[in-house]
């Protein structure tokens, strides 16, 4: 994980201290310290600094108070080898919250050191050169995963996926910048500037259709949030019971009174390993109140943002099927015909790209259900190769880079050397803040605040 291009910053001198292992009683739990007293802090509780990268058992007391406070496991990292790249330390102690607590304080009571902040580990390992931006968020999304396809994807850009291509798209443009610079340098010599822009062209023109591509993928961000189901239709068709069904809970109030549902509720859905959020919404219809009125509105916006609608139908009521809703933009709208124990799945459904018959109630229909979910979500989501781009913050930076380049290629007969140049350097200097390669001091916090404490 290693990564190179970090510029020299400023050392830390504080040394930080946190529970890692997360809150509440545990077994066992990780306290991690990191900074230049962690030798000193440790020698004060245990008595000892242990050999080197070696589990050791110690007791650790109070050095205020002589109090034995645990008996731990003790490893000590000596930096630069550790994973901030500072001298570390690991206290495993036993979990209860008192333990910690106690443990916690010795540590704050030696000088010069102090609870860790949100992220700070990470933040150190960044500014250490141990790790890119790009990877810390990696590391930031495999903390948050919860299905099987979010942890191949976050794993894949903690171990460097986005910024190895970042890298490359940076090289390839460090080459044309140097082509076109030649031609600044050698103005005197007729036909050196036209041969190196010459040169030059093809390989920024692939790079730039490069990074269109790699703009226009949504799939990361699709398994990094999951997809949007709602679920919509008229009151009483039995949306809360199929929310229910679906996640296999009693999430939501279900009764034979219309207008039961008014907030939105949302479950987390792991569909064969691909994360979605299922939003069950308030039945549509002229509203009978402001409770209602501002339900319906919920209920509409939450809908025009899903990329996939169930619209559910009480199939004991006959007639058309006819969803009062637009398929929002880059989405399906499917009709759920429920109460199959009722009555029979009507068969014409203008404007839905399927419909499914099924029973909350009496479950019929609902493997179907999840079976069509699971593919949806699957081909939204993308196949074994992982997109590169997943976060808005990496998004925006590629996109300036991406309109820098273009602006160079647009203006390439009529812009001088020093103008395309100037483009291009303007791009790399955008790529470089995906990886954190320069230029970044204003986003850390934004990067490392949606970190835990003790990352
Ligand atoms: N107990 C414990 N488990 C943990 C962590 C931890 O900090 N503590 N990690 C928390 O994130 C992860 C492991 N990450 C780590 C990353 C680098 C180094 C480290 O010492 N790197 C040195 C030496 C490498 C080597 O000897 O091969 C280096 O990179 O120079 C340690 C842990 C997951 N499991
Ligand atoms: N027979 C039968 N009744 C069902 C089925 N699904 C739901 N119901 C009943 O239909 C009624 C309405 O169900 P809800 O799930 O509250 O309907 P809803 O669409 O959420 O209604 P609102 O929140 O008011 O918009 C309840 O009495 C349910 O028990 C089903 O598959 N078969
Ligand atoms: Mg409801």
């Amino acid at each position: 994980m290693a990564h190179a291009g970090v510029a020299a910053r400023t050392l830390a001198t504080d040394t930080i201290a946190a529970v890692s292992s997360g809150t509440g009683a545990a077994a066992v739990a990780v306290i991690r310290l990191s900074g230049p007293r962690v030798g000193e802090a440790v020698r004060a509780l245990a008595g000892r600094l242990p050999p080197p990268r070696r589990a050791s058992l110690a007791r650790l007391a109070d050095s205020r108070t002589g109090e034995g406070l645990d008996s731990a496991l003790v490893l000590w990292f000596p930096g630069p080898a550790s994973a901030t790249g500072e001298d570390m330390a690991e206290l495993q102690v036993h979990g209860g919250r008192a333990v910690v607590a106690a443990v916690l304080a010795a540590l704050f009571a030696q000088p010069g050191v102090r609870p860790a902040e949100r992220g700070e580990f990470s933040r150190r390992a960044f500014l250490n050169g141990r790790m890119s931006l790009a990877e810390a968020e990696g590391l930031a999304d495999l903390i948050a995963a919860e299905t099987a396809q979010q942890r191949r994807q976050a794993l894949a850009h903690a171990f460097g996926h986005l910024a190895d291509r970042v890298e490359a798209w940076r090289g390839a443009l460090v080459r044309g910048m140097a082509l076109v610079e030649a031609g600044i340098d050698f103005a005197e010599e007729d036909d050196v500037p036209a041969q190196a822009r010459a040169l030059a062209r093809p390989g920024l023109e692939a790079l730039l259709a490069e990074l269109d591509a790699a703009l226009a993928d949504r799939r990361g961000a699709m398994v990094r949030e999951g997809a949007a189901i709602a679920i919509a239709g008229r009151p009483n068709a039995g949306k809360s019971s199929l929310m229910n069904a679906l996640a296999a809970r009693d999430v939501a109030i279900v009764s034979d009174e219309p207008g039961t549902t008014r907030d939105v509720l949302e479950v987390a859905l792991d569909l064969d390993g691909h994360k979605a959020t299922l939003i069950d919404t308030a039945g549509l219809r002229e509203a009978s109140g402001a409770v209602e009125a501002e339900g319906i509105r919920r209920a509409r916006a939450r809908i025009d943002a899903a990329d996939l609608v169930l619209w559910v139908h009480d199939a004991g009521i006959a007639g058309e099927i006819v969803p009062d809703i637009a398929t929002p933009p880059g989405a399906e709208i499917w009709v759920v015909a429920n109460k199959s124990d009722l009555a029979a799945a009507p068969t014409t459904t203008p404007g839905a790209a399927r419909i499914l018959a099924v029973s909350a109630r009496t479950g019929a229909g609902l493997g179907a259900l999840t079976g069509a979910l699971a593919a949806f979500v699957a081909a939204r989501a993308g196949g074994a190769e992982h997109p590169a781009l997943i976060r808005e913050r990496q998004r925006g930076a590629v996109g300036e880079a991406a309109d820098h380049l273009r602006r160079a290629l647009a203006g390439w007969e009529a812009l001088s050397d020093e103008l395309v140049a100037e483009e291009l350097r303007l791009a790399a200097r955008a790529l470089g803040r995906v990886t954190g390669a320069i230029d970044v001091e204003d986003l850390l916090d934004v990067v490392f605040r949606e970190f835990c404490i003790g990352k």
